[in-house]
């Protein structure tokens, strides 16, 4: 293979002065990269004999242009999405060794996520926005916020337009459960979140995966466009049709992470696979190219013969001339490169816009969809009413009545009412539990930061609890007749709300799944109702569990509202007052708000730096 470039190392960036990406849209001038690789092992501890590494990948070599589009094929198993990945830099498990290059320099973890797109085998899709509306929102995350937002439509309206999608524009995406967008627009909404920003190259792990031989078609001749409009396009490719196989430009095929094949796709390809296999089947009419290069690989590789294609390739003259193209281009300097594409090369952070853009544009999306979604509030709204309902009628008007055989009434009502936030808690865990895959593509694709995400999730959990807690709180309140401030009995109940969802969400975020989430919540809970001071008083505790009470958060909200219920008048009751009763003489119901705030902060630090650290994926 040679390249046929103009421009040094295959870069074009057309009359482009911006390195946002904005003009570059504008102009609609060519992009695209060349992308080198050489020698490039990949390994990992090995699952089959401890104390060993399995090389993934083994002296892989290789490039591909801007321009083209290249297909990665071999058996199930062969290291093609491993080689996707490594050069994409979503590897966060392993070691990589050798040279990757892009446009003659080696590329930054945020180069990659700000300005390659990649499509991953599985749709990560928000369900409850419409096809426009998820391209609009990762088009307001990831095209930058000094480009305005007519300019941002207009974009979203042409890459519709080239996905073919205008007729499925304001269709809801949906989810397995509700039915929305089909397999094949759902596959195109994921390759424009990938073409958002115009990227100069564009990664495709399986792009055709269940789709029809018609819709694939179609998908992979608007990829085909995008080649041709310079972008650089390498696809892993299981069964392409024969029309799909006929698009690409060139093929890198793999066995067992060797390389056994590295050139143009066509007859040649075939004929140099033929002659590396030991015993090559007969190429009848019928076989589809792809298909049969496939077949040869994968029969060599059953019978234990893929090393002989790989030895084979690495002794052709073809693997010389490889080489030689390799050892040029790697020498060209990467000096002569457009100034905004060494800007490209050199960023430094990893997401375009800033957080706190990210967190307006999650809430204008997320947040104003999820409000109007049953689904979304009926479990956090729908509980709080029913036991908050049962308690008010439970206790009716007993706030107020100042006998003795009331008080340890007036003190359970007011224990059940902070520990119910604390157990609801767990409704809050599958919102981040089952969006991490969506998470997780969007923090590779440079989106956002953790913390932005994670904010987003308060504001949409916050702002509701606030509004439903104003009202549950004034009718319970009320409608016992307890005694105290209102606004004190309902800033415990939201701060205590707010610290069960805090809680919950550090919970997701150190959990593996959500059965382990389920397990370790409700569990943790319960340890505080013991501490908590109601049903053991602090003074008779052990010395040695001491200190478990003060650090219960449901210690500072029950004595908390214990405090606002008869600071005033604190009754003589069991040759003593209730306050001091149960070892809470002296407190001061605001200092124990504060108190309380603190656990709040604590958890979300919490959840941030575990969400921030933790591999969800290990890849
Ligand atoms: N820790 C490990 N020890 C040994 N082998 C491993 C380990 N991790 C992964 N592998 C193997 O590495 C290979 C590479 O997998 P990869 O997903 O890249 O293959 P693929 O060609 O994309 O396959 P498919 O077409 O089925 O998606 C697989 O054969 C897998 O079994």
């Amino acid at each position: 293979m040679t390249a046929n470039s103009t421009l040094p190392l295959d870069v074009e960036g057309g009359n482009i002065s911006g390195h946002d990406g904005y003009q570059r849209d504008k102009t609609f001038a060519p992009m695209g990269m060349r992308i080198i690789f050489k020698d490039l092992d990949y390994s990992v501890p090995s699952h089959h004999k401890r104390g060993e590494r399995a090389f993934l990948l083994k002296k892989v070599a290789g490039y591909f242009d801007a321009h083209q589009m290249a297909a990665l094929m071999g058996p199930s198993g062969s290291g093609k999405t491993t080689l996707l990945d490594v050069l994409a830099g979503r590897k966060n498990a392993g070691v990589t060794e050798g040279t990757i290059a892009f446009a003659g320099q080696k590329p930054t973890p945020q180069f990659l996520r700000r300005y390659t797109g990649y499509v991953e085998q599985f749709d990560t899709l928000l369900g409850i926005l419409t096809v426009y509306e998820m391209l609009m929102y990762t088009a307001e995350l990831k095209r930058p916020i000094s480009e305005p937002l007519a300019s941002k439509k207009q974009a979203v309206e042409d890459l519709l337009e080239k996905l073919t999608l205008t007729r499925c524009r304001d269709v809801k995406i949906g989810n397995v459960l509700s039915k929305g967008i089909s397999g094949g627009q759902a596959k195109r909404t994921n390759i424009g979140i990938a073409l958002i920003t115009n990227p100069r190259v564009l990664f495709l792990d399986e792009p055709t995966s269940g789709l029809d031989s018609f819709t694939s078609n179609e998908v992979m001749t608007m990829v085909k466009s995008l080649a041709a409009g310079g972008v650089t396009i390498c696809a892993t490719i299981h069964s392409p049709t024969s029309y799909c196989f006929s698009l690409f430009d060139s093929l890198i095929m793999l066995v067992k992470g060797r390389v056994v094949y590295f050139g143009p796709r066509g007859h040649s390809a075939i004929e140099f696979a033929q002659s590396g296999c030991p015993h090559p089947k007969e190429y009848v009419p019928g076989y589809n190219d792809a298909e049969y290069l496939v077949d040869l690989v994968t029969e060599a590789d059953i019978a234990g013969e893929s090393d002989k294609m790989a030895d084979f390739y690495a002794s052709s003259q073809l693997f010389l001339d490889n080489a030689a193209c390799i050892d040029q281009y790697l020498s060209e300097s990467s000096d002569v490169l457009p100034a905004n594409i060494q800007k490209e090369l050199a960023v430094r952070s990893a997401t375009v816009t800033p957080w706190w853009w990210g967190l307006k544009t999650l809430v204008k999306y997320r947040t104003s969809k999820n409000y109007r979604d049953g689904e979304f509030l009926g479990p956090r709204i729908g509980d709080k009413l029913l036991i908050s309902l049962l308690i008010m009628t439970l206790y009716l008007g007993i706030g107020d009545e100042l006998r003795e055989s009331n008080y340890i009434n007036i003190g359970a009502v007011l224990f059940m009412w902070c520990t119910l936030p604390a157990f609801g808690a767990a409704s809050y865990v599958p919102a981040l539990v089952l969006e991490r895959n969506l998470f997780t593509r969007e923090r590779n694709d440079g989106l956002y930061l953790v913390v932005t995400y994670l904010l987003s999730k308060m504001v949409d959990e916050l702002l509701l609890t606030a509004l439903a807690s104003v009202g549950i709180s004034a009718y319970v309140f009320y409608g016992i007749q307890l005694q105290g401030e209102w606004v004190a009995f309902w800033l415990v109940y939201y701060i205590t709300l707010c610290n069960g969802i805090v809680l919950a969400y550090f919970v997701a975020a150190i959990s593996p799944n959500l059965d382990i989430a389920n397990a370790l919540l409700p569990t943790y809970v319960v340890t505080l109702l013991f501490f908590g001071g109601f049903l053991f008083r602090f003074h008779e505790m052990p010395k040695w569990w001491k200190w478990y009470s003060y650090i219960d958060f449901l210690r500072y909200s029950w004595g908390s509202l214990m405090a606002n219920q008869f600071g005033e008048n604190d009754p003589e009751w069991l040759g003593t007052t209730v306050l001091s009763y149960y070892s809470l003489g002296s407190v001061n119901k605001w200092r124990y708000m504060g108190f309380l705030s603190l656990f709040f902060i604590v958890f979300f630090l919490l959840a941030w730096i575990t969400m921030q650290f933790k591999k969800y994926q290990s890849r």
